[in-house]
């Protein structure tokens, strides 16, 4: 009997030990947080410390980033414009336009260490610079979260916390504030929600975020002093707006573009896309040639595509144990990746029946070379115009008006049509076909002297000079009126390897008289621009008689069904 009492003893005395020393466990393991423990919660920061121990290699991209302006890659007006907005002691808003992958985000991103170091700068040494992406910022119509703009956490909402049981709503920053002294940059700015970008315009104004709960009393003294200053006083929002974004001007709210200095970032030319090319295989560690850096430029849309092609190669070369990117090596990433050859149009150099190029400007600031072909047949009595590659319709927009218009371009054949038949040519007896590739843009008028001089030569049988690039208004009369653009159209015409460039004597000025390039030259009328039309200058105007005989074609294709 005694052992067994004793026994039982020694059970209970294991058991209520067991007992104290689990309490005491727990105990130890000290607060609770809802339903972890501290142990629940220090063995999840080990986890997370150890796999933070882990780190892979920098990712390419990373490695060709553009680190100083000086990286940044024919967007030397641009970045200028951009200094100026930012980098001077008031600085201000800035939207930047431009096709995508050119360098937005990249200038975006160094332009305010570049301003720290400017004394009289505002932006001090810990000024911040907030990012946010339009396209995925999130945006709650009843604003209950808003990390953009900052919300206020009412106590009805699930997670309130302690502060909610307590009735107590909670302001919550958004970007605004965190970028307050600092540049908030927006990209794709044009994609931020209307509501949205009303309250950013809002917070411009008022450099504060003024936020507004039904929760909130003044009295209230069981809400903590911080909370009532920040009903009372607003979050700070004093900040500069860089906002990027690739749609036209014209897309954005007036009330924004009239707060902020606009800036155009350009679409790159093919021997920047080859030089961004060759830094980004210098970065990377690999060898490149000049034929495989011509490739990447071939097929490179933009700065960010020829970064891409190059990492892909740079990838494959690499893992193949080579250290030299081969023109087969872009081949294949372009083949694999789906790239296609860019557009980027040459002159033609040969001379050419029909053919003439002409200039346009697209995006800002940015010229082209368009060529336009012509074909002609003779068909006594029988004669019409066909005008192909023409947008039958252009959307113009005055400020909130949005007009359709016929095709200024088309506008332009008829304009040649009518100076042809002035300078002499029976049109009623010639069947015509006039071809702009690739689309004209809205500046059609700009090549009416074109199509008109296409016309000619097709119609005469006058090759053109492979090497002139030509760009003007044509009125009925023949003179050639101004147009826009000139600069732009210049440059893309020296970037194509023209060698002449006619413009419109209205547009002249003396800074282009001594280009040691190119032949600028001014013309004031449709018979002046065509003492140009083959390389070997004529001596005169031409002749124009009307044809008496049959059967003239031109060297492209003639079209049987004109
Ligand atoms: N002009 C350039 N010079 C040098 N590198 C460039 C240039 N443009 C683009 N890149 C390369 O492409 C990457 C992407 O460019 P970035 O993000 O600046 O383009 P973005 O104009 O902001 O385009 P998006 O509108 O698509 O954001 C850069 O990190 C850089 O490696």
């Amino acid at each position: 009997m005694g052992t067994l009492l004793l026994a039982t003893e020694v059970v209970f005395l294991v058991l209520a030990g067991f007992y104290i020393w689990n309490v005491m466990k727990s105990q130890s393991g000290g607060r609770t947080f809802g339903p972890f423990s501290v142990r629940d919660s220090r063995r999840d920061l080990d986890e997370w410390a150890r796999k933070r121990e882990t780190s892979l290699t920098e990712p390419l991209n990373e490695r060709v980033r553009p680190q100083r302006f000086e990286d940044i890659v024919g967007q030397s007006e641009g970045i200028k414009a951009l200094r100026a907005a930012l980098c001077g002691p008031h600085p201000q808003h800035v939207i930047l336009y431009g096709p995508p992958g050119v360098g937005k985000t990249a200038a975006a991103r160094l332009v305010l260490e570049e301003a720290k170091e400017n004394p009289k700068s505002p932006f001090g040494p810990e000024a911040p610079f907030i990012e946010v992406d339009a396209t995925t910022v999130r945006f709650d119509e009843r604003g209950i979260a808003d990390p953009l703009i900052g919300s206020v956490h009412d106590p009805i909402y699930q997670g309130a916390g302690a502060m909610g049981a307590a009735g107590i709503p909670q302001p919550k920053p958004g970007a605004v504030t965190r970028a307050h002294g600092g540049i908030l940059f927006i990209d794709e700015i044009g994609e931020l929600h209307p509501i949205q970008m009303n309250k950013l315009l809002k917070v411009l104004e008022d450099r504060r975020v003024l936020l507004e709960s039904a929760y909130y009393r003044p009295g209230d003294s069981a809400i903590p002093p911080h909370i009532h200053d920040l009903f009372q006083n607003g979050l700070p929002a004093d900040f500069r707006l860089i906002g990027a974004t690739t749609r036209p001007a014209h897309e954005l709210p007036p009330a924004l573009r009239s707060r902020c200095v606009e800036i155009y970032f350009r679409p790159l030319y093919p021997d920047e896309l080859a030089q961004i090319a060759e830094r980004a295989a210098r970065r990377i560690g690999v060898e490149i040639p000049p034929e495989a850096v011509q490739a990447v430029a071939g097929y490179a849309g933009n700065g960010r595509d020829a970064v891409n092609l190059i990492q892909i190669a740079a990838g494959a070369v690499q893992n193949e144990g080579r250290d030299r990117v081969e023109p087969e090596d872009v081949e294949w990433v372009v083949q694999v990746a789906g790239y296609s050859p860019q557009p980027h149009h040459r002159v033609a150099g040969r001379p050419t029946v029909g053919l003439v190029h002409g200039l346009a400007v697209y995006g800002p600031n940015v010229g082209r070379v368009l060529p336009i072909e012509a074909s002609a047949l003779y068909r006594p009595g029988a004669g019409q115009i066909r005008v192909t590659g023409v947008i039958d319709e252009e959307e113009v927009s005055h400020g909130a008006r949005r007009m359709k218009r016929r095709s200024t371009a088309q506008g332009s054949v008829e304009n040649a049509e009518t100076v042809l038949r002035r300078f002499g040519i029976a049109l009623d007896d010639w069947s015509v076909h006039i071809n702009i590739p690739g689309g004209v843009p809205a500046d059609g008028p700009s090549a009416g002297l074109a199509i008109a001089m296409a016309m000619y030569s097709a119609i005469r049988e006058i090759p053109v000079d492979g090497f002139l690039a030509v760009t003007g208004e044509i009125s009925l009369s023949g003179s050639v009126k101004a147009v826009d653009g000139v600069p732009a159209k210049i440059e893309a015409a020296r970037k194509a390897g023209a060698r002449r460039v006619l413009i419109p004597d209205d547009n002249w000025s003396e800074r282009w008289s001594c280009d040691p390039e190119l032949e600028i030259i001014p013309v004031r009328d449709f018979g002046e621009a065509l003492v140009y039309l083959k390389g070997t200058l004529l001596p005169t105007v031409p002749d124009l008689p009307a044809p008496a005989v049959a059967a003239a074609g031109s060297g492209l294709e003639a079209d049987a069904s004109l």
